[in-house]
């Protein structure tokens, strides 16, 4: 399997509420980041990591990251958009035209695990098109404007969906242009081929496979990890 691995990093945190970027904030003594590369950069099919990351930040990145910790495979640092969508976008047009799978992940997800991103990456090269994701495990609500229930999906149908998700590199690539020019805006990938008509696959992930999004998660994170 020919895989690039793109990892989105160019947000601005405003949920951790943190003057830095929370991909640079350190869980153990390392960058969130480093953790989320790491992962990936083990992996014998995986040929080129794309790091998205925004313009201000693309020498921070370098300097503490990429040229800090040793990673064994060609790490190439491209600039991220205003939305996520757009970071990716600009990610996997950055990666090696010979790829064929496209793993794209979250630079705020570090606890992602080798095996988990294998399992993904094989199921990719079975459905074209993969999300990690685990049970729900509250019972969930749709709510009004002014919060009063309007109906309660049957739980077993719900999953949380998390990243790594793993495509054809032409699928991912032709349904990101689509939604670009719809002018429609998802909250993940999976949403943008789901739109072309495809089938896309859940595979069962890890509950510890949390996006650092809010203070407590740092804390959670660390736990996870000293385990
Ligand atoms: N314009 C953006 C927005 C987000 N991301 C990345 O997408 C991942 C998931 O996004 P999220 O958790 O929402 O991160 P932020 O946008 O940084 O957080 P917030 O929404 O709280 O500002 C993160 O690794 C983030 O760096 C990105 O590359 N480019
Ligand atoms: C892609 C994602 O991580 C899947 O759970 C999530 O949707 C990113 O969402 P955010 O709005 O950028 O936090």
């Amino acid at each position: 399997m020919n895989v690039s691995a793109v990892i989105v990093a160019a947000g601005k945190g405003i949920r951790m509420g943190h003057t830095v970027n929370k991909v640079y904030l350190t869980i153990a003594g390392k960058p969130v980041l480093y953790y989320s590369l790491k992962a990936f950069d083990e992996i014998d099919w995986i040929k080129e990591i794309v790091v998205v990351v925004s313009k201000e930040e693309m020498e921070y990145c370098q300097e503490n990251v990429v040229k800090k910790y040793i990673f064994k495979k060609p790490i190439k640092l491209v600039e991220g958009g205003s939305e996520r969508q757009y970071s990716v976008y600009n990610g996997i047009t950055n990666t090696k035209e010979d790829c064929e799978i496209i793993a794209i992940h979250d630079g705020a997800r570090p606890l992602v695990e080798k095996e988990t991103v294998i399992k993904a990456l094989k199921e990719a090269y079975l459905h074209k098109a993969v999300a990690l994701g685990v049970p729900v495990k509250d019972t969930i609500k749709v709510v009004d404007g002014k919060n009063f229930i309007l109906n309660t999906p049957d739980r077993k149908y719900l999953w949380a969906i998390q990243t790594p998700q793993v495509f054809e590199r032409n699928l991912i690539i032709k349904a990101h242009q689509k939604a670009l020019e719809d002018g429609f805006l998802g909250t993940d990938d999976t949403v943008l081929v789901e739109r072309l008509g495809y089938k896309v696959k859940v595979v069962e992930g890890d509950y510890r496979n949390i996006k650092i999004t809010t203070p407590e998660d740092l804390i959670v994170a660390e736990a996870f990890l000293k385990k």
